[in-house]
């Protein structure tokens, strides 16, 4: 059993009143993970979701249940591993397909993943992190995830402002918080929390949200939350927001089976901040969370962009030249012949398709600027595996079916021998129970293994 610090069980005990008992034996009892599946995955049901303890409420495609890591499923990015309260942020900000939307402080990436999952992979997701570290962690978890309108950026918050200055439909400010909801997962947590540490935590929010402020365009949706239950963090933060910004509501949050209404009386008393909800891990089988959901009046006045420089004369640094696109172009139609046009821009020797919904990315420290395509080896390009995860079969003109211990074989590095002769040498997706998994050069009767080394297991 988790020891908490006397100082946290005063506080609780003085806001939770006669809840307070219940609150408390729950913070220290057994914690409960969950799963989410991909919307934008084909593939069948495999081993997860047969071991699933059932639906969380409120989220279509969240289960409780824990997925294994070397997985077919968790490796092809079939299912994102995320703790059932974490799930009902996603829901709340409910992004549209076709949408611009900024996931402001988003490593490891739970609430990107399923944002993109519900705007079906149609529009763009800014998916931002300040720890470079952490922002590839993100980028890998996007990548499994399959998508190709997202953008991983790793930037502060503040240095977004100037490039989407009143762009954004929605924004999410998952913020960095106390992690009270987290002290019984990861028991460590509780050795960073001090009394202070919750008015610390919210005064680097509040410069957050003053950031994610400038770049909501009039009339768009605001979704705080926080994975604590400090109301320094929560209610007080929002109270602030309130009077900060006179433009902005709150909405209401339809409740979901075990949510509570946030408590007005542990800020100023502002009735509007019960719209905001809080998961309770006495009331709703998670590790808790606040969620605030607010929207900026369409007549608010909104910062504009910074004009942009001239362009420099020359080529830019991120131009495919003439030959390496027609190398692409004719890899692309001998292989995945329906691939839609989009502006293919480079990074050192990697090929990236841009978003549909194009923007200036320069001057951005970027982990992904979109869909990685693949490399320019010399005279020839090679497919990268993030292309191959967001693909179906009906999508390339070969696919290979592999066996799950070809599959094994697969991740691990290893040659993969095939008996069937199919449709000749050449590039081939491979596919393990329906899962696109990667890609394969088919050599006779082997599959050479293009899986990335770093990746293989
Ligand atoms: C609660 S976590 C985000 C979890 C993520 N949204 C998810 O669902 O997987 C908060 C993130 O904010 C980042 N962060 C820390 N300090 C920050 C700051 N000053 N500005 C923006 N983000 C910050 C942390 O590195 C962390 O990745």
């Amino acid at each position: 059993m988790i020891k908490l610090p006397d100082t946290f069980i005063k506080k609780y005990r003085q806001l939770m009143g006669d809840e307070a008992d219940d609150f408390l034996a729950a913070l220290q009892g057994d914690s409960y993970s969950g799963f989410r599946i991909n919307p934008l995955k084909n593939g069948r049901p495999t081993q997860t979701l047969e071991k699933a303890a059932g639906p969380v409420p409120g989220v279509a495609t969240g289960f409780y249940g824990s997925v294994d890591g070397k997985s077919l499923d968790h490796v092809t990015g079939w299912v994102y591993s995320q703790e059932p309260s974490a799930m009902q942020v996603g829901e709340v900000v409910d992004p549209q397909p076709g949408e611009k939307v900024l996931d402001l402080c988003a490593a490891p990436g739970g609430k990107s993943t399923h944002l993109i999952g519900k705007m079906h992979d149609q529009g763009l997701l800014v998916a931002n992190e300040i720890f470079t570290k952490r922002a590839r962690v993100l980028a890998s978890n996007l990548e499994r995830w399959g998508t190709a309108n997202t953008v991983v950026a790793n930037e502060e918050p503040q240095k977004l402002v100037p490039k989407f200055a009143g762009f954004f439909d929605r924004i999410l400010v998952d913020a960095p918080c106390s992690g009270e909801g987290m002290f019984r997962k990861d028991p460590q947590a509780i050795s960073y929390w001090n009394p202070d540490y919750p008015s610390e935590c919210a005064n680097r929010q509040r410069k957050i949200l003053a950031s994610a402020m400038q770049m909501l365009k009039p009339g768009g949706v605001l979704v705080y939350s926080t994975c604590t239950f400090a109301p320094e963090e929560d209610e007080q933060n929002m109270a602030w927001l309130l009077k900060e910004y006179p433009d902005l509501r709150m909405l209401p949050i339809p409740l979901v089976d075990g949510m509570d209404h946030a408590r007005p009386e542990w800020a100023d008393n502002n009735p509007e901040l019960a719209k905001a909800v809080r998961l309770f891990p006495h009331h709703f089988k998670g590790e808790g969370h606040f969620i605030a959901k607010l929207q900026l009046s369409t007549a608010a006045a909104t910062t504009r962009p910074k004009r942009k420089k001239k362009k420099r004369r020359g080529q830019e640094p991120w131009q495919v030249s003439r030959d390496e696109q027609q190398l692409f172009k004719q890899w692309q139609t001998k292989n995945v012949p329906d691939f839609a046009e989009r502006r293919l821009v480079k990074f050192g020797d990697q090929l990236y398709a841009l978003p549909d919904q194009m923007i200036d990315l320069s001057g951005l420290d970027l982990i992904s600027p979109g869909l990685h395509l693949g490399t320019f080896k010399k005279k020839r390009f090679e497919p990268a595996l993030a292309w191959a995860l967001t693909l179906t079969s009906s999508e390339v003109k070969r696919q290979i079916e592999l066996t799950p211990d070809q599959w094994r074989q697969y991740v691990h590095g290893d040659v993969v021998n095939v008996s069937d002769s199919f449709a000749g040498n050449g590039w081939y997706l491979l596919t393990c129970e329906g899962h696109s998994c990667g890609w394969g050069k088919l050599v006779n009767h082997t599959i050479k293994n293009f899986f990335p080394k770093g990746l293989r297991f």
